[in-house]
């Protein structure tokens, strides 16, 4: 288990009573960059940048030494060194994205500049030719075909965002689609679909603000109609089933975020919860 700086790390003993191994490689330290002036309208590329170098290296290294990587974070942008990591270690990989955003605008097409609403573009091969060259980013490669990733959660998508998952054919199982067919449907397409792509490990890239946010208030960009904590749990334990799990990302806790003490417990709760569904913890027993 990988730990960068979270409030989730205080959690580990819940782990190991649910019958993990756990080996924690500790929290990440990461370069300041106090004059990161944004480039173009992308703010804090430098501290980005240099972050996921750091975090897609012993990412890389925890999956060399044969484990299940959780990576607590921190906001979303963390995924471009998570899964970059991880696919230097195992080579072609899924990633199922759970969120209530995309979080794939380019640097161009996003509205706030904010990189954890831009993750998946630095990742995909198809939108390579869409990316500005950005400061501390050299050592990046696109390492995800779009046909390999499937978004479940989704429900506030920008215009450039929704323009690309059209555009590249992305598999999408929004709210909308949640409601119309039910979790235990879309997990069953999630999974036959991965089986089809050839049953490559999961990255398995969880933002909290996917559920609910009167379960997880305490993350930066809560979404109103958002994934039961049942819904979220269920999803867990699908793609636990599946034996192909290789590595899981918590993202989007922030108790800074929560108006009360009852909203931070609630989301880190869950959070963790998630996480233990990931490792196999069943609600039958
Ligand atoms: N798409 C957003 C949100 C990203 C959320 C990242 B996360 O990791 O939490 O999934 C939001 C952009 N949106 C544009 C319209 C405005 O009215 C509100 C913000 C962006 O900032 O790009
Ligand atoms: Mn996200
Ligand atoms: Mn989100
Ligand atoms: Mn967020």
């Amino acid at each position: 288990m990988l730990i960068c700086v979270s409030p989730l790390s205080y959690h580990l003993t819940e782990f190991v009573s649910a019958g993990c191994e756990v080996k924690d490689y500790g929290n990440l330290t990461f370069e300041e960059f106090p004059d990161d002036e944004p480039v173009g309208r992308v703010k804090n590329a430098r501290a980005v940048g240099s972050a996921n170098q750091r975090l897609s290296e012993a990412v890389k290294a925890v999956k060399k030494d044969g484990h299940t990587t959780a990576m607590l974070g921190g906001d979303h942008s963390l995924g471009i060194g998570s899964i970059h990591g991880h696919s230097a270690a195992v080579g072609k990989l899924s990633v199922v994205w759970v969120d209530a955003h995309s979080d794939i605008n380019t640097p161009l097409t996003s509205s706030t500049g904010n990189m954890h609403g831009q993750p998946v573009s630095f990742l995909l091969h198809e939108l390579q030719s869409k990316l500005p060259a950005l400061p501390n980013f050299s050592w990046l490669k696109p390492c995800l075909s779009a046909k390999d990733l499937v978004y479940i959660g989704l429900r506030d998508v920008d215009p450039g965002e929704h323009y690309f998952l059209k555009f590249l054919g992305v598999k999408v199982f929004s709210m909308t689609e949640v409601d119309r067919l039910g979790i235990g449907k879309v997990m069953e397409e999630t999974c036959d679909y991965l089986c089809t792509r050839g049953n490559k490990p999961i990255h398995l890239s969880y933002d909290v603000d996917a559920i609910d946010p009167t379960v997880t208030p305490a993350t930066g960009t809560p979404v109103v109609g958002g994934l039961t904590y049942r819904d979220g749990i269920y999803i867990t334990e699908q793609i636990r089933h599946t034996g192909l799990l290789s590595a899981v990302d918590m993202v989007e806790v922030n108790p800074l975020r929560a108006q009360t003490e009852e909203g931070v417990r609630s989301t880190v709760s869950t959070a963790v919860d998630l996480l233990l569904g990931c490792f196999g913890r069943l609600r039958e027993g």
